[in-house]
């Protein structure tokens, strides 16, 4: 190629560059929006039928503009006015009646979309729970549970909808333009597209304002749920003024976006109102002429003017969906992300027999979990089997990775690599429900809903004297029947004025309601006083008859009521056996065991410390 080919090659690359910059930051924005499509398949008819009511409305909308100043011409000039009329009048009924219909399905498909939308971004907070959900800021996944999914539903049932028709009710005017009025027509067609060229250009500006916007919003929820979550703290420490701060920079930078955002679409108003006066002066200029020269009658000019400005009406329609389109397709990206994240699926281990299936049996081979952002392994191997029906407790300092194992053990945390089996069925589904059919966590805090008594014991269709029969047994039974309307009481979110050890019992009876073949406790007894520590004991020797549990604790009660006692250490279990045993055998044991703060107790006595 020679030098000059060559800089008109680089020239012509340049000059293509804005194009391809274009054409690229389209086909960004399009790809989650067409990917979030696929879930909506089901809703293909009802779209179509959307579309084509909205066209006929988009068409009839001009047409009766039209009608309505052909008639008054015809009035004035005394020439078939009457039917000019009575056509008016069909049309007017007929798009009052289509403009109705519209809206009628446009929202039974946004009713759908929002459902299917919430219902899919559901099912993957289930599935990616909560390890997954942990990598995620709690802002994103309640902004695509809440404000993304409406933004997607006006998107999908609104936006998407009329555009299509826009473009297609353009198409219809401009043709029956050029038909009538020959080329003088043709200006509506060229300013059709100056008009959807205005948000095609601003389309990099316009995402980047709505990527800007929806990552705003949600860091504004997430900076407003951590303020009510730590509500307490944040009196308490004296913080309220900057969390105060913390909502108020949110907000400012939501609406510094959201100026940027009313600049831009004034300035394309701007320019669209400026398309649409040079849209009717040209063709008044135009068909002015064709009059003089005689080819059209002079009653065709206010009628061809009006075609002119009406005509733009359904490209405006097309012009107000691609404005959001930025804004749109950001939801759909974190919508679209939330629903392709990896789930916990674990991680295949060493191949051994593991005989036959044993209700109650719990194998672990090998279990090692890093938590993700982090480089050390908190479990870095960990071997465990448990007989059906046997007591294990799990010590071990503070950090030792005592409730990460049990989050493994429920599939609530994905392991690096290694093999859990439950009942000896290895737990190799995606989701882990088939696992937690099998074994449940009570974990430290249970979540108290806004709800009944009744619902938060989480066994629907479970009769009241089963019911009762388990709220006796976690000793609740006296407190809730002291309640104003007893199973059916509603509760205040969190728990209210329920205290923490009333908690725990509520999470162990909606533990012992599933039934599970392997209970796992984490820290059962952790801020009890002694005497209530030692009814929970009583009641924890009453529920595990029969069944396998496994008990994280630091109580030496708790470990001596169990038949063995596994210690955790560095990542692996360092000494398994009976309390007794282990304490005339493990140095390493008696050395978790040992309060060095407090030099008069006796070891076997003390909880195992705290580090740090
Ligand atoms: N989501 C997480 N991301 C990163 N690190 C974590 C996460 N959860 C726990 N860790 C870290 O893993 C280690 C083990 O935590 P874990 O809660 O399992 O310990 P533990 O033995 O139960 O402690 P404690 O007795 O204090 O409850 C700790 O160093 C903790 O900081």
């Amino acid at each position: 190629m020679s030098a000059t080919s060559l800089t008109e090659a680089r020239a012509d690359a340049h000059a293509d560059a804005p194009v391809r910059r274009l054409v690229s930051t389209w086909r960004t924005v399009a790809a989650p929006l067409v990917a979030l499509g696929a879930h909506l398949r089901a809703e293909a008819r009802l779209a179509v039928q959307v579309v084509v009511v909205a066209w006929l409305v988009l068409v009839l909308g001009v047409g009766t503009t039209v009608l309505s100043v052909a008639a008054t011409t015809a009035a004035v000039v005394d020439d078939g006015a009457g039917a000019l009329l009575a056509a008016l009048a069909v049309a007017v009924v007929a798009l009052g009646l289509l403009a109705w219909t519209e809206q009628w399905v446009a929202h039974v498909l946004a009713y759908r979309v929002i459902d299917a939308v919430r219902r899919a971004v559901h099912d993957a907070i289930a599935r990616l729970a909560p390890l997954g959900l942990g990598r995620r800021r709690s802002g994103e996944t309640v902004a695509a549970a809440m404000t993304d999914a409406e933004a997607l539903e006006w998107f999908y049932a609104h936006t998407a909808a009329q555009v299509v028709a826009g473009l297609a009710a353009a198409l219809t005017v401009s043709v029956g333009a050029v038909v009538w009025l020959g080329p003088a027509g043709l200006v509506l067609p060229v300013a059709q597209l100056l008009v959807l060229a205005v948000p095609l250009l601003a389309l990099p500006v316009a995402s980047r304002q709505g990527a800007a916007l929806r990552g705003g919003i949600a860091d504004l929820a997430s900076v407003v749920m951590e303020a009510r979550a730590a509500a307490r703290e944040t009196v308490l420490l004296g913080r309220v003024p900057a969390v105060v701060a913390d909502v108020r920079a949110g907000t400012a930078r939501v609406q510094r976006v959201r100026r940027g955002i009313a600049v831009r679409t004034g300035a394309e108003q701007a320019a669209l109102e400026a398309v649409g006066a040079a849209t009717v002066l040209t063709t008044l200029a135009l068909v002015a002429a064709r009059v003089q020269d005689g080819a059209l009658a002079p009653t065709a000019l206010p009628v061809a003017v009006a075609l002119a400005g009406a005509g733009l009406a359904p490209v405006l329609t097309v012009v107000a969906g691609l404005q959001r389109t930025g804004e749109t397709s950001a939801a759909a990206a974190r919508v679209d992300a939330l629903l392709r994240a990896p789930g916990a699926r674990p991680a295949d281990g060493p191949d051994v027999d593991r005989g036959a299936p044993a209700p109650g049996r719990l194998d672990v081979e090998q279990l090692r979990v890093t938590y993700p952002g982090t480089d050390r392994a908190v479990l870095a191997g960990v071997d465990l089997h448990v007989t059906p029906g046997e007591h294990v407790a799990v010590v071990g300092a503070s950090g030792a990775g005592k409730t990460t194992l049990t989050l493994a053990l429920a599939r609530l945390v994905a392991p690096d690599s290694g093999h859990l089996a439950v009942d000896g069925v290895p737990a190799d589904d995606e989701t882990g429900r088939r696992t937690r059919e099998r074994l449940v966590l009570v974990g430290q805090h249970a979540h108290v809903f806004r709800a009944s008594v009744r619902d938060n014991l989480l066994a629907p269709g479970t009769s009241d004297a089963a019911l009762w029969r388990v709220l006796e047994r976690v000793h609740l039974a006296d407190r809730v029947r002291a309640l104003p309307e007893g199973l059916d009481t509603p509760l205040a979110e969190r728990g209210g004025a329920w205290s923490g050890g009333e908690r725990q019992r509520l999470g162990l009876a909606r533990g012992l309601l599933r039934d599970p073949s392997v209970l796992v406790l984490d820290e059962p007894t952790a801020g009890l006083d002694t005497r209530t520590e030692a009814a929970f004991l009583a009641t924890l020797a009453d529920v595990r008859a029969g069944r396998t549990t496994v008990v994280v604790t630091h109580r030496p009660a708790a470990m001596r009521a169990c038949d063995r006692v596994v210690l955790l250490a560095g990542g692996r279990v360092v000494a398994d056996g009976p309390h007794d045993r282990l304490l005339a055998t493990s140095a390493a044991y008696r050395d978790a065991l040992a309060a060095p703060d407090d030099p008069g107790d006796q070891p076997g006595d003390a909880p195992i410390p705290e580090r740090g």
